[in-house]
């Protein structure tokens, strides 16, 4: 079920938001939901057919129409164009969701540094180039909002995925300088932390050599709520933050996860 059900059919109207990584997984349910619900939407991530892939699901569900625009998020040269093509097709963007990320499984003493570089230039580069490209014109504006898709409590590692908790730890960092220099200009940053939700890029570059099936079965009995999360359960949560229901919330990073976090131990409270 699509994660807009609970909300206002206009409540995002007016908006015009920039989803990164909006073809697949978690960024595809908020790019879905944010047309829903009326919001101009762009996608934008590196591969074209996927993008199309996209737009063509999300009018399907939704009646409405998105954009989308092929960007590597480590190029500044791609975030211009896409400012660029935002701009003119919609106006500049007041909401920016940066979730495109990369991520692998790989033990630190094996990890090379272009292996390091690879997941770093795309999560924080990332993060920082797409928010530095975009975040100008809100300020002018005097509102806009930032949307940064994080991790519960990266600080506390993460283990052989070290190279994606040092961003993403780093990425929980900005979320609270930009909030802090930007709050008094109309600019709102918030994270979203999700807990395991079963996309296809966790699959493909997450589970090593384990099987999906079994992995997301062994995951689900470790998380208090006894289930892995959705795309929808984050993308409801988005939607909140993006909303003016979260006007007065500014550089949090709220955590999305059935409990994951707390780390009770196997059948604790069964
Ligand atoms: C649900 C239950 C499971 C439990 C999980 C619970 C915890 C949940 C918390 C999850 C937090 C975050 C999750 C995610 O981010 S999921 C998103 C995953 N999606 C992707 O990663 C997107 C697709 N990824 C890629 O396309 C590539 O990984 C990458 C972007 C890195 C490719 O970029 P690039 O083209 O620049 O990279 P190269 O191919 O040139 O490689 C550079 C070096 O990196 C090494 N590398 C790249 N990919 C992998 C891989 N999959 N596995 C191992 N190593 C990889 C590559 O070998 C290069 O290094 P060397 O030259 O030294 O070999
Ligand atoms: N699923 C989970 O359990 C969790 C996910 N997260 C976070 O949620 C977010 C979404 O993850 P999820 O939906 O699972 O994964 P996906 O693999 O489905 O999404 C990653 C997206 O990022 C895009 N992308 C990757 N590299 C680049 C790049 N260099 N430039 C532009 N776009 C890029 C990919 O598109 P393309 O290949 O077309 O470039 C893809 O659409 C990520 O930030 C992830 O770290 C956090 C905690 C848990």
């Amino acid at each position: 079920m699509d994660g807009h059900r609970y909300f206002a059919p206009d409540l995002l109207a007016g908006e015009v938001a920039v989803v990164t990584g909006g073809g697949s997984g978690i960024g595809f349910a908020i790019a879905r939901d944010f047309v829903a619900l009326g919001a101009d939407v762009v996608i934008a991530s590196r591969s074209a057919e996927r993008l199309a892939d996209a737009e063509g699901r999300i009018a399907a569900r939704t009646g409405r129409t998105c954009a989308s625009l092929p960007c590597d998020v480590r190029q500044e040269a791609d975030v211009d164009r896409l400012r660029e093509f935002v701009t003119a097709r919609y106006g500049p963007a007041t909401t920016v969701v940066n979730n495109a990320a990369a991520n692998f499984f790989m033990p630190a003493e094996r990890m090379t540094r272009r292996a390091f570089d690879a997941v770093l230039s795309t999560d924080l580069a990332g993060t920082f180039n797409v928010t530095r490209g975009l975040v100008p014109a809100m300020l002018e504006a005097g509102r806009g909002l930032v949307l940064n898709i994080t991790l519960a409590e990266p600080d506390r590692g993460f283990p052989g995925f070290s190279h994606c908790g040092a961003a993403k730890a780093a990425i929980v960092s900005l979320t609270s300088s930009w909030a802090y220099e930007w709050g008094g200009r109309g600019v709102r940053v918030n994270g979203i932390a999700p807990g395991p939700v079963p996309t296809e890029g966790v699959a493909a570059n997450m589970l090593g050599e384990h099987d999906p099936a079994r992995a997301f079965a062994g995951a689900a009995t470790r998380i208090p709520a006894r289930r892995l999360g959705t795309p929808e359960d984050i993308s409801a949560a988005a939607v909140f933050l993006c909303s003016p229901a979260g006007s007065w919330i500014t550089g949090q990073n709220l955590v999305v996860d059935g409990g994951f976090s707390l780390n009770v131990p196997p059948n604790a409270g069964a």
